[in-house]
């Protein structure tokens, strides 16, 4: 059984389909990378995986569980982890703060024991505590863990994003383009990290990432979409080489030479 199954999936808005009919599957412990031109479909499939749009046609199974059109709030407890495109961090808050933010969701002890500060809670809160120790260490933010977020560079915040969504532990990881606004040296440092977080947390990445030369390095099998459709599903160089990928790059004006 995969970890991620997804299954003929179909997402129209109103007259638009955005995704026709795609299926693909994540292993565990595997890094997946999802490419496509503009437009192909790859942003409403990540977030149907998510949660965030129910599909029109077709089913999302996590770990065993049909996660189809499941509430997004849902997702976290059951191993489902999340950055976005844009970032979505408490600006005014301090980085260990929003790492912090990120245990909530597994919280088990429930909002009166955490009210009340009862003992569970407090076990809770020790061990949230710890894990966001470990994962300013691993992801090089000790130095500014008590900076506001808003303080600090880009690719820095894209850091602490990824440390709240690793707090909770997930068993799959979805990143929305997170080499999106970085420079070279980020991007390599980006390339590295994964790999370290693929190694220390045994977890799987589905990667939206329209960096090629970043997804072609890191991911162990990549799927490309154009206009809705899977048009490739196979190793880096078995995708890289395709003739509808290098098609679908080229008609559309794309960077073709990185791919
Ligand atoms: N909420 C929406 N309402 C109407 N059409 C939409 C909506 N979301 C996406 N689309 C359309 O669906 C298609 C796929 O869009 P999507 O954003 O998923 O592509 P993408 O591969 O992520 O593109 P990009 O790389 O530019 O982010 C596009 O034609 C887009 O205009």
């Amino acid at each position: 059984m995969s970890l991620l199954d997804v299954r003929d999936v179909v997402m129209r808005f109103g007259g638009v389909t955005a995704v026709a009919g795609v299926s693909f599957a994540v292993e565990e412990r595997q890094i997946c990378g999802l490419i496509g031109p503009n437009g192909a479909g790859k942003t409403t499939l990540f977030n149907i995986i998510s949660g965030i749009y129910r599909p029109s046609e077709g089913s999302v199974t996590f770990a065993g569980t049909s996660t189809t059109g499941l509430p997004r709030h849902a997702m976290a407890p059951l191993g489902l982890g999340r950055t976005f495109q844009n970032l979505a961090l408490f600006r005014s808050m301090s980085v260990r703060e929003n790492v912090l933010s990120g245990a909530h969701s597994q919280g088990r002890a429930g909002f009166l024991a955490h009210a009340l500060r009862l003992p569970a809670a407090r076990e809770e809160d020790r061990v949230a505590a710890r894990r966001a120790d470990e994962l300013l260490g691993l992801l090089s933010l000790e130095d500014v863990a008590d900076v506001p977020v808003a303080d600090l560079p880009f690719g820095t915040q894209k850091r602490v994003e990824m440390a709240r969504a690793l707090i909770s532990q997930p068993r799959l990881l979805l990143l929305d383009e997170p080499a999106g606004g970085l420079n070279h040296g980020e991007v390599d440092e980006l390339a590295r990290l994964l790999e370290q977080i693929r190694a220390s947390f045994a977890l799987s990445i589905l990667l939206v990432e329209h960096h090629m030369s970043l997804v072609m390095r890191v991911s162990d099998k990549v799927v490309a979409l154009d206009f809705g459709k899977k048009i490739a599903d196979g190793t880096p160089h078995e995708v890289r080489t395709s003739p509808e990928v290098i098609r679908a790059y080229l008609g559309d004006g794309h960077d073709a030479h990185a791919a």
